[in-house]
């Protein structure tokens, strides 16, 4: 059989498994990339290469060996000098090596939104040095939120109070940070309403927005989200907006087409609800994980949909449902899930994905409960019963 499209997917975590299996329901090859074997994606994937994303020799090595029609970045954590070189030389890259270099790094990203595009955000400065930090922090004021330049998933970030707090969260930023560039910014906190992602598609005949979806962060990292969030007639409108300017800057030299992940945080102000962009993905959403509940089509569909040229809908419905992560809480290579049973009683309105990952680490999200109810108060009750009822048995230690 001759394949719609070959796949090169650069990592292959849970959101990188649930696409690939979109991708090969469609009809395509997916060679699945990591730094570890065993891999989410790697275990329904066609086939694999274990090496780590930031060393650029073995990544072009990889696309020379299986000359990919697409590549697909799934993490942030990718030597985007080298995808940007592969595009130049006719690769095409997903949604664009644009995209994937202005994202990995949150000074670009924030640049780009604010000063060019001219999107409301929160106040911001940039520190390279303890004493840039004092410098940044007095223009700010507090509290304020510090990050890495280069992390994800709440890594390195802190909610500082006080002066006091600022050199505490220089040393766990610079301790947490991705790359050699000590370089974080510096965030006015946002005491905002309730935040969302807007995913939004970019395929070949436009534009599409699902339904927002709203979630809950701790220590900088998703614990729930639910779909349909609810929020005003103009907030929604003003969050399309921004994300398709946003969107629409990312192409670059390559075709843009994809699904982003877009965040906002939402405040009431005096005209109403103010939204204020935060980050985005040029790639399928963790939070968007309720996707697999909610819509008939899943952002990993839509991804792999637009990606490939095939048509997605101008509108794509939702109905109410919510995801809440598994989380491991400590080192094992040994261990086991229990509790399905418990967790799945209920009826057809509740479901878990098991990640499958190899290893625990504290935090580590091992699985997802999703549920659907009438509407999603209930459904983000349902779905952190569910996850409660999966357990994660230790059996030992770290390999
Ligand atoms: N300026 C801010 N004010 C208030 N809360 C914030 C601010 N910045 C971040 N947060 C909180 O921390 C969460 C994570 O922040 P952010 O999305 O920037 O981190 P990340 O490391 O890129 O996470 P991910 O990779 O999972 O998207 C946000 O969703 C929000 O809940
Ligand atoms: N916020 C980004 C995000 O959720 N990314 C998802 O987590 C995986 C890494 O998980 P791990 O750290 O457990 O290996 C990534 O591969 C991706 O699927
Ligand atoms: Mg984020």
């Amino acid at each position: 059989m001759a394949y719609i499209a070959t796949i090169l997917l650069l990592g292959s975590g849970e959101l990188g498994r649930e696409f690939t299996i979109s991708a090969k329901r469609l009809g395509a090859k997916v060679i699945a990339c990591d730094a570890y074997d065993g891999a989410p994606a790697m275990q329904v994937a066609d086939e694999r290469e274990v090496f780590s994303m930031l060393d650029g020799a073995k990544l072009r090595e990889a696309v020379e060996k299986h000359r990919p029609d697409l590549i697909v970045p799934e993490i942030e954590a990718i030597r985007t000098e080298m995808l940007a070189q592969l595009e130049a030389a006719g690769f095409n890259v997903v949604p664009s090596a644009r995209a994937a270099q202005l994202t990995m790094n949150r000074d670009a990203i924030r640049d780009l939104a604010s000063s060019d595009l001219g999107l409301v955000t929160s106040r911001y400065r940039y520190a390279t040095t303890l004493e840039e930090v004092d410098a940044a922090a007095a223009h700010i004021g507090f509290p304020l939120v510090m990050k890495p330049v280069m992390s994800s998933s709440g890594k390195g970030q802190s909610k500082v109070e006080s002066e006091a707090g600022l050199q505490e969260a220089w040393d766990y930023a610079c301790a947490n940070m991705r790359g050699d560039r000590a370089r974080v910014i510096l965030e006015e906190f946002v005491d905002f309403d309730y935040e969302i992602t807007l995913l939004t598609v970019r395929h070949r005949n436009g534009i599409s927005f699902c339904s927002p979806i709203g979630h809950r962060q701790d220590r900088g990292d998703y614990r729930e989200s639910w779909q349909p969030a609810a929020m005003s007639k103009e907030a929604l409108a003003d969050a399309q907006k921004m994300a398709e300017k946003v969107v629409m800057a990312l192409e670059g030299e390559g075709r843009g087409w994809g699904l982003y992940g877009v965040e906002f945080f939402v405040r009431s102000g005096k005209a109403g609800e103010e939204v204020i962009f935060s980050e985005l993905s040029p790639r399928p959403h963790d939070t968007g994980m309720v996707t697999l509940a909610s819509q008939d089509l899943t952002e990993f569909d839509l991804h792999a949909r637009a990606i490939l040229g095939l048509p997605v809908p101008a509108l794509i419905a939702a109905r109410p449902a919510a995801s809440a992560v598994i989380l491991a809480d400590r080192d094992s290579a040994d261990f086991a899930f229990e509790g399905l049973e418990e967790a799945l009683a209920a009826d057809d309105s509740v479901d878990v994905r098991i990640f499958g990952k190899p290893a625990t680490r504290p935090f580590r999200r091992m699985g997802v409960a999703l549920a659907r109810a009438e509407d999603t108060d209930a459904a983000r009750t349902l779905a952190a019963k569910v996850a409660g009822r999966v357990r994660i048995a230790y059996r030992g230690g770290p390999a």
